[in-house]
Parts: structure tokens; sequence; C-alpha cells
């Protein structure tokens, strides 16, 4: 039952049942590809847990990921104890394996805004799902993890991007992401209208988005790296602490820069698969831009996160990082 919730969503099918028990609780659909999991009795440890996947259609890690937990949930070898928002992002660009159908969605999760279009859409009926799920559980803890896989290779294969945001991340994350195997720590300097960023800006979530790997088709992921990851996920379907890890084995990053694309003569002056968390010496011209300029490292060396010199007029074609003292 659960498990065609994946299927029928991204088929567009509406024959699974709409709501039904689990092992410990109940599920509800919600809308299409949102489910809500409703423990009959909330664990020690329960947070109000978003989990949402496929933001981006071709990055399917996650959905495999997600859909093994789910199964073992229904199969008993899980027990529900807190209640869980699950989200399948993008179901269109997930069925044609792509990053977006019309405009990225990960860039529109903003209560102002007034794009038309499929994408937009599908902002405000998630951030709507979203405000209404941290609602229904306001006694509780809220956390979102919006898990994603990159386009290029990393020296941090498993990373994850810290919204910006008034709301101090619980050092309790820190130990979890570390049990989860998680590599690095990216700390954003400024409002990125990410999923993630929503639900800390406006809810004052524990949020984060994750970066689990490469994006590869569906079938072609090695799951095995993300066992820990998965591990991390069963326990907050249980309401459970999960396994925690020493934050001090993780390397942390502040942006410093975003270079952004302004002109569609944009380009970076670096190799299409230079691996996330590339470093440049001082000096090094990474950026030409017809409308902005030329863009040099200046006299701090700096790390490329996300390079990606095809996006949208107007949009991040990267990020640029310093290491950062580990939070206290
Ligand atoms: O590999 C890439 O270039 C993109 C991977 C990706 O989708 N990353 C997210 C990061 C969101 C954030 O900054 O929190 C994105 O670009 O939306
Ligand atoms: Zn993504």
């Amino acid at each position: 039952m659960l498990s065609e919730w994946l299927d029928q969503a991204l088929d567009g099918r509406a024959s699974a049942p709409r709501e039904g028990r689990l092992p410990g609780g109940r599920f509800r659909l919600l809308a299409p590809g949102v489910l809500e999991l409703v423990p009959d009795v909330c664990a020690a440890d329960a947070r109000a847990g978003v989990l949402s996947v496929g933001i981006h259609g071709n990055e399917t890690a996650p959905i495999e990921l997600l859909g093994a937990v789910l199964a073992r949930l229904e199969a008993g070898l899980l027990r529900l104890g807190a209640p869980l928002l699950v989200m399948l992002g993008n179901p269109a660009a997930i069925r044609r394996g792509e990053r977006f159908v019309t405009t990225n969605l990960n860039r529109l999760f903003r209560r102002d805004l007034d794009e038309a279009g499929d994408e937009p859409d599908r902002a405000r009926a998630l951030m709507a799902e979203v405000d209404a799920f941290y609602g229904r559980h306001g006694s509780l803890s809220p956390l979102h993890y919006d898990l994603h896989t990159a386009i290029r290779d990393s020296r941090f294969p498993r990373f994850v991007v810290e919204p910006f945001g008034e709301t101090p991340t619980p050092p309790a994350q820190w130990r979890w992401l570390a049990g989860a195997d998680i590599q690095a720590v990216l700390h954003q300097h400024r409002h990125s209208w990410t999923f993630s960023h929503y639900s800390k800006h406006y809810h004052g979530a524990a949020a984060f988005t994750l970066e689990l790997g490469r994006a590869l088709p569906f079938g072609a992921n090695d799951l095995a790296p993300l066992a820990p990851m998965g591990r991390l996920l069963e326990a907050l379907v249980e309401g459970r602490a999960p396994a925690g890890g020493d934050p001090a084995g993780m390397a942390f990053f502040r942006a410093e820069h975003e270079l952004m694309r302004r002109d569609p003569d944009f380009r970076l002056c670096f190799p299409d698969d230079t691996p996330n968390f590339t470093e440049f010496a001082p000096g090094t011209r990474l950026a030409e831009d017809a409308s902005a300029g030329a863009f040099d490292v200046g006299e701090t060396p700096l790390s490329v996160v996300f390079p990606n010199a095809d996006v949208e007029i107007g949009a991040r074609a990267a990020l640029l990082v310093v290491p950062s003292p580990p939070p206290t």
C-alpha cells in the first residue's frame, strides 16, 4: 500500500488507498505525492519531521532510499513513533528524469511568490502542506530533511547545506548527521528560498538540504554508502534518537559569495567536471559575464560548490565557500 504510493504519484494513478493502517499508526494521502504518517502514540524523541525527495526530478537516489524505509515500515520491520510528512517534490519532472520542467522548483519557496506556472503552483501546494503539518503537530520540534543528489562529483560526496536563518541548529543535529556519515556542512550566508530554508525561516525548523552522492537515473544508484542515512531516517520514523557520530569528523564551510549568471554569455572558467569543494588560489579567474564582468578569487582561496553555468539568467551559477570553525 505505502509502496504503491510512490508508483501512484509517479504514474498519476489514483487507485491506491487514500488512508490505511501501518504498524504503530496510520497513513493519509493528503495530495498527489504528499503522504502523512500519523503514529498512534509519539515515542520519546519524536519530531514533527518533513522528508522531501525529488524536488529535482533527476535526483533519484533519495527516492529509492525513502522508498526502502517506507517498505520496511509497511513490512513491520519498523514501528511508527513520530508524525512524518513525506513529500515527492516534483512528480512531473521525476517522470521526465529532468531537474525541472519549466523553472527550478527549489528557488520558489517564499510566501510572496506570485509567479504563475506548474512549478510555482507545486511550490505553493507544498508550502501549504508544510504549514498545515507543523500546525497539526505544534507540540513537537519541527524538522525538515530535503534530500537531493548533486550534478558533479564532490570531495565530500555526502554533505548538507544549512540554510541561512535566525534559528540556531540544535547541537544534536550535528551528531545525528555525523552518525549518518555526512562528511561536510555548508552554512548559507543569505536567504536562498529553497525548501529547507522555507521550514527554517517560517517555522524555526532544524532544516537541511542533504546532498547524497551524484544524480543518476533510477536503478543506477549504489545505495550502500547511504545505509547510515537510511538508519537515521528509520530512527525518525520510529521517533527515537539515532546513533550519533562525532561532528569533529565533518568539515565545516560557510558561503562567502554567490556567482550569479547575469548574461546569456556567462561562462565558468574551469572544467565542467570540476568536483564540488575544489579550492582555487587567489587571483584565479572563476567566471566571465558580459553584464557583471569577470570574477577573480581575492586574497583568500575559495572553494566552488554547485557550479552550473547553464542555470537560468539571474540564478545562482555557483557557491564560493571557505572553511569555517565547527559550531560550538
Ligand atoms: O549539483 C548541483 O549543482 C545542484 C544540486 C542541488 O540541487 N542542490 C540544491 C542545493 C540547495 C541549497 O542551496 O540549499 C539546489 O541547488 O537547489
Ligand atoms: Zn537537487
